[in-house]
Order: structure tokens, then C-alpha cells, then sequence
């Protein structure tokens, strides 16, 4: 396909995605088999299109003072990609498979500038509903932090110390991409490899170090939210929301396989991959609790852990770099029911902590309704428990990485917070607390 056939492409799923409610992946797969002549190179290039325009939806379609497919793809181009009304008429031509030509008014609205004057949740590319509660957090810089939730995130990864040392899993790395990581100041042991649209993502999956165990693709957030956890080695620990066990493995990896940890998830599906996962990364000090409809497979862990892990069900709202097309899809309904969800999980995750030991909440939202607002309603019932201040959290590791992170996040009441703006990682939060001895 032409470079000017795969933007008409993008046009027409981007009108299905918007006609039909539908999930990008679903419209995407569906026009792959709807044009089958499309090749691979073609479909990614399509894809690439149309969650570019995901990403800017609302800004790019403003400049182009319409609301389709078609008014995104010219916003986008024009605004985020700096193509100029004579490069992007060269594009829109008509000519054969090319979207047709610019009208007098797509050309006046281009030329414009509307975007100065346009609402922060246009400029900064969110659902208008979801204004006021991203205000409530981010204040006057709401847009520039939204703005910086809307680029593309670097593939990160955990070099895995059970089996790997960091400069080693780097070199390993490097020769196996063909590209060498960088090292974020942050941690010490996370690998990051910036986005190259024109290569692609590099297929970690399939490389030795990967399938070694020597590495763990995981977001440097998602990384340091497992290591403000605290885990040390010997320690008993429950990590109550595991899921597929990317939080579990990095709490493995601090505890040096040593103690005990106690991976479980009320959703038995969604705690399938752990297995695979545990046997490639060499860890020994994980017991999967599956649960079972009959019967509480946690019982005997009351009152014993050092250390419960919530790694909490959430909007999401902090990956959206990832997944910009959940940012449009999110309703007022799903951030009432994850709020359900999580006051549950914390009442029922509690029970676990021994006297003087650590709950640990995470999101990976930005929304201070699933943040702080779930501690401060937990604390109200739960006397026993208190905040572990974030700045000390922060300063409790020696490692000189880790405490710069008091410059690179918000230090909120409750707990902490990373951004892709503040931290250059997905947004996460991490709340910890501690019951009284
Ligand atoms: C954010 S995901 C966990 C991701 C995982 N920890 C990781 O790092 O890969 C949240 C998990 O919470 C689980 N969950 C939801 N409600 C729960 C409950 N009441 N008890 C235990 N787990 C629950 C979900 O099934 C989901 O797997």
C-alpha cells in the first residue's frame, strides 16, 4: 500500500472505531480481514496511525475544527507531526487511494491555530467529564501532565537480579536488539528502550535474555512501586492482587528468594501466566493461593504478614500512554465501580497484617478518588493503621536512584505519586501504611 492509501485507511477505522463504540484492536483486526492483500508492514503502519491519533484525538480534531476520521488524521498531521497545509495538501490529493483534497474550510481551520484558545481537556486530550477530577490533582498543570500521558512510553525493563547483574543484562541486551538501553536515574535496574517508530518495538519476548530470565519487561513505575513495598529477604509477604505476578517477581527479586510470598487473586484466570512466569525468573519463594469456591484458601495467613501487597484493580487512568484508546472508552460508571472494588479489597486484605507490619496500596491511576481518597476512607475505619510519611518512604532506601525520587514525584498526604511528566514512567500510586504493634 501507499504511504496516502494507509491514511485513508486510518480514516475509515478511525470513523468505525467512533460509528461503532468498538475497541481500536477490534476495528483494526476487523479491517485487516475485511483487506487482505494489506501486508504486515501495512497493518502496522495503519495501527501506528490510528493510536498516534487516539493519542491527540480531542486537540487534533479541534484544529481541524471537525469531529471524524478524517478532521482527526489533518489535525494530527498538522499539529503533532508539524506537516505544513502544502505538505499535508500533497497527502489529501484524491488521487488514486489518497483521502480527497482539502476543502476552503479544512484549509482555513488548519491555518487557524485554534488550539490556543481551545479548553484544557481539548489541549490536553481527556474526556470533558473527567476534567474535574484530573483538576482536582494536577491543578493548574493539568494539560502539561496530560500532555506528557499522551506520548508513547519506552519499553522498559527489569533486570531480574535473581539471575542477572544490571551491566551484564545490559550488554546481553544491547547485542541482542542491536541498540543499547539507557540507564534511568531512577533505578538501577531498569532498561529502557526509547521508541523507534521506524523499527518498531523490539521483540523482547523472543531473546535469549529474555527467555533466560534474565529480564522482565515492566514499567520503571510499576518497578518502583514494587520497591517502595519494602520487601527484605526472609520476610513473609502476600500479595493479594497478584495477577499475572509482575509486582510478585520484583518482590521476589528484593527478597533474594528468600522468605516466604504468597501470590493470590480472586480472579484464578488472571493468575494462569504466574507459572510460566515464576519458572523462567528463578523464583523459589512463591506459593500460588488459587482460590476456590469453597473455602477461604488464605485462612491460615491472618494476623502473620509482614507485608501485604494490594496491587489494586483501577481505572487505569495512568497508563494511558500505553493505551490511549482507554482513555476514550472510560466512563463515569467504571470509575464508580473500581472505587467499589477497591474499598473492598482493602477491607478484606487487612486481616492479614501482623501487628507492626506494612500494607502496601497501589494504583496505577492518577485519580486522587482511587488514591488518596480510598486510604483516607480505609484510615476512618481502620484505626490501627497508619501512613508511613512518603518523603521517608522515599528516604528508607540508601541507594542514592531512589531518594532522588522525592524531586520526580508528588509527595500527596497518603502516599505518593509517579507521572510520565514527573518521572518519566506510567502514573502510578503507592500508599504505605503500617499497623500499629
Ligand atoms: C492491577 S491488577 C494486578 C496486576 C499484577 N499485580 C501485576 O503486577 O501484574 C489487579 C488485580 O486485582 C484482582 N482483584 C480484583 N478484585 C479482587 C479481590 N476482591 N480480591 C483479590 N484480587 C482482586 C484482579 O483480578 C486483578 O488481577
Amino acid at each position: 500500500m501507499t504511504p496516502v492509501a494507509r491514511i485513508s485507511a486510518a480514516i475509515e477505522v478511525l470513523d468505525d472505531i467512533a460509528n461503532r463504540r468498538r475497541p481500536a484492536a477490534d476495528a483494526l483486526k476487523d479491517w485487516g480481514l475485511a483487506h487482505r492483500f494489506a501486508g504486515s508492514k501495512d497493518r502496522r503502519a495503519i495501527g501506528d496511525l490510528v493510536f498516534d491519533a487516539l493519542r491527540h484525538k480531542s486537540s487534533s480534531a479541534f484544529a481541524a475544527n471537525g469531529e471524524d476520521g478524517r478532521a482527526i488524521m489533518l489535525g494530527l498531521f498538522h499539529q503533532h507531526r508539524g506537516l505544513d497545509i502544502a505538505a499535508i495538501e500533497k497527502l489529501f490529493s484524491g488521487e488514486r487511494f489518497a483521502p480527497l483534497p482539502l476543502s476552503d474550510e479544512e484549509r482555513a481551520a488548519l491555518a487557524e491555530d485554534r488550539l490556543a484558545e481551545a479548553p484544557d481537556f481539548i489541549r490536553g486530550d481527556y474526556p470533558e467529564w473527567i476534567a474535574p477530577n484530573l483538576a482536582r490533582i494536577f491543578g493548574a498543570e493539568v494539560v502539561e501532565e496530560l500532555q506528557a500521558l499522551a506520548e508513547p512510553a519506552p519499553l522498559d525493563l527489569r533486570v531480574n537480579t535473581l539471575k542477572a547483574e544490571p551491566d551484564h543484562a545490559a550488554k546481553e541486551v544491547t547485542a541482542e536488539v542491536g541498540r543499547a538501553p539507557e540507564r534511568p536515574a531512577l533505578s538501577t535496574l531498569c532498561l529502557r528502550l526509547p521508541l523507534e517508530p521506524e523499527r518498531g518495538e523490539p521483540h523482547i519476548a523472543s531473546t535469549e535474555s529474555f527467555l533466560k530470565g534474565h529480564v522482565e519487561i515492566q514499567d520503571l513505575g510499576s518497578q518502583l512501586a514494587a520497591e517502595f513495598a519494602g520487601a527484605r529477604p526472609g520476610m513473609q509477604v502476600l500479595d493479594f492482587c497478584a495477577g499475572g505476578g509482575g509486582k510478585t517477581l520484583a518482590l521476589a527479586a528484593a527478597m533474594q528468594n528468600h522468605g516466604q510470598i504468597f501470590a493470590y487473586d480472586s480472579d484464578r484466570r488472571r493468575l494462569a501466566p504466574i507459572h510460566d512466569r515464576l519458572t523462567r525468573s528463578g523464583v523459589r519463594n512463591v506459593q500460588v493461593r488459587t482460590p476456590r469456591p469453597n473455602g477461604d484458601v488464605l485462612d491460615d495467613l491472618e494476623g502473620r504478614m509482614d507485608l501485604v501487597l494490594i496491587d489494586a484493580p483501577c481505572t487505569g487512568t495512568g497508563t494511558w500512554r500505553r493505551n490511549p484508546d482507554a482513555k476514550w472508552r472510560i466512563r463515569p460508571g467504571s470509575l464508580a465501580e473500581r472505587n467499589k472494588d477497591q474499598a473492598l479489597v482493602l477491607d478484606a486484605a487487612e486481616r492479614y497484617v501482623k501487628k507492626g507490619g506494612r500494607l502496601v496500596y497501589i494504583t496505577c491511576s492518577v485519580l486522587e478518588e482511587e488514591n488518596s481518597d480510598q486510604i483516607a476512607a480505609f484510615l476512618e475505619t481502620h484505626p490501627s493503621f497508619g501512613v508511613v510519611p512518603p518523603a521517608e518512604v522515599v528516604h528508607a532506601f540508601e541507594n542514592e536512584a531512589m531518594t532522588t525520587i522525592g524531586g520526580a514525584a508528588r509527595l500527596l498526604a497518603h502516599g505518593l505519586l509517579l507521572t510520565p511528566r514527573s518521572s518519566g514512567t506510567d502514573g502510578f500510586f503507592v500508599s504505605v501504611l503500617t499497623r500499629a504493634g
